[in-house]
């Protein structure tokens, strides 16, 4: 993958997709774009209709098990029986749809700054890949309070609210997932001290990172040739999706493209790097992507990582290889590191961690 260029490391600003009927050259990924369309070796775009994530209920006793099997196997998973009640996910799903049909001129109050992480703007990845993605985003950290009054000064309860109030519930389902992932690997839950921690301080060493994205695939006049969001891994240690309309494929070596097809009212269980770390590589930090349609489609993602100065190594108890000794593969870094190497470098950052 080539170095990004700094004009496009500085492009924020989200084509006027309203405007448009049909897709720009900027915005057409064909097969000489096909190295960054396609996992390095794999030269199919095509996808395996005959396989499908599994769906877990968090209310079946065998959950942790199945939890841990779809961990080491996929890296994902739609979870079912979660408690999140219906009507904050759709209300969330409808904030977000209000969000990106205000006009542009609106939408850019609260543009992301050049080198920022929250706010309005192309996905984060963008540098990376020569074509523009067919999506907008918009990327909220704490609370969402100061981004809607920018864009709704008058009326911005309802949009900060539900996004608060949607965070602080994954926050705990996911507090909850980590916990049985743990146990998997036979890893006390003290290692990881800042998590079930009630009494945060605010200070970074004991908040986890967390992050909302919500976002949004305009209708493509020509969806073949448009790329939603390009293929990574997510850069925390779970990640909980919702979306209701289909267009998320994950990658499997084995399998190649699958699509994950929307479950009513399952979210989407992510694994990222960090976990695929902390378990010195035995859990799937999932490659995927999105592909557009001739449709709209709306996502909201909740990234949770640990806080910024932990320090991420193998947890080793399950490490032990069969004559006893332990490999770690890799090194230790703080979670603010490798936030950085992932920033600068993408998919290469864990290969420069490997041992
Ligand atoms: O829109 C989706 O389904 C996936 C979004 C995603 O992968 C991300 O925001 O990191
Ligand atoms: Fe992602």
């Amino acid at each position: 993958m080539g170095a990004p260029s700094d004009s496009s490391r500085n492009h924020v600003i989200p084509l006027d997709f309203g405007s448009i009927q049909t897709v720009p050259e900027s915005h057409v990924w064909s097969e000489s774009d096909d190295e960054y369309r396609y996992p390095s070796g794999v030269h199919s775009g095509t996808t395996n209709s005959c396989f499908s994530v599994p769906v877990i209920d968090l209310r079946d006793p065998n959950a942790p098990e199945l939890i841990t099997e779809a961990s080491e196997k996929w890296g994902v998973f739609q979870l079912t029986g979660h408690g999140i009640p219906t009507e904050l996910m759709e209300e969330v799903e409808s904030e977000t749809q209000r969000l990106f049909s205000l006009p542009v001129d609106r939408k850019l109050k609260a543009l992301r700054s050049p080198g920022g992480a929250t706010g309005y703007g192309q996905a984060m990845i963008s540098p990376f890949f020569p074509k523009h993605m067919w999506h907008e985003g918009f990327t909220i950290m704490g609370s969402a309070t100061d981004h809607a009054k920018q864009l709704w000064p008058h009326d911005f309860e309802v949009f900060s609210e539900t996004m608060d109030d949607y965070q602080k519930q994954m926050k705990a389902i996911i507090e909850q997932l980590i916990l049985i992932i743990l146990k998997s690997l036979d890893i006390n839950s003290q290692q990881l001290n800042w998590l079930k921690n009630d009494h945060y301080s605010g200070h970074e060493a004991t908040t986890p990172g967390t992050a909302l994205q919500l976002n949004y695939y305009p209708p493509c006049p020509d969806p073949n040739r448009a790329m939603g969001l390009a293929q990574h891994t997510d850069t925390s240690l779970v990640t909980i999706l919702q979306a209701q309309t289909s267009g998320l494929q994950i990658f499997r070596d084995d399998v190649g493209w699958i699509s994950v097809q929307p479950v009513r009212g399952a979210l989407t269980v992510n694994l990222g790097d960090f976990l695929h770390i902390l378990s010195n590589g035995r859990f799937v930090s999932v490659l995927h992507r999105v592909v557009v349609n001739p449709v709209q489609r709306f996502s909201v993602a909740y990234f949770y990582g640990p806080p910024s100065d932990f320090i991420v190594s193998p947890l080793l108890s399950r490490s032990v290889g069969d004559s006893g000794e332990i490999v770690a593969r890799y090194r230790s870094v703080t979670a603010k590191e490798f936030i950085d190497m992932k920033a600068k470098n993408l998919k290469r950052a864990l290969s420069l961690i490997k041992t």
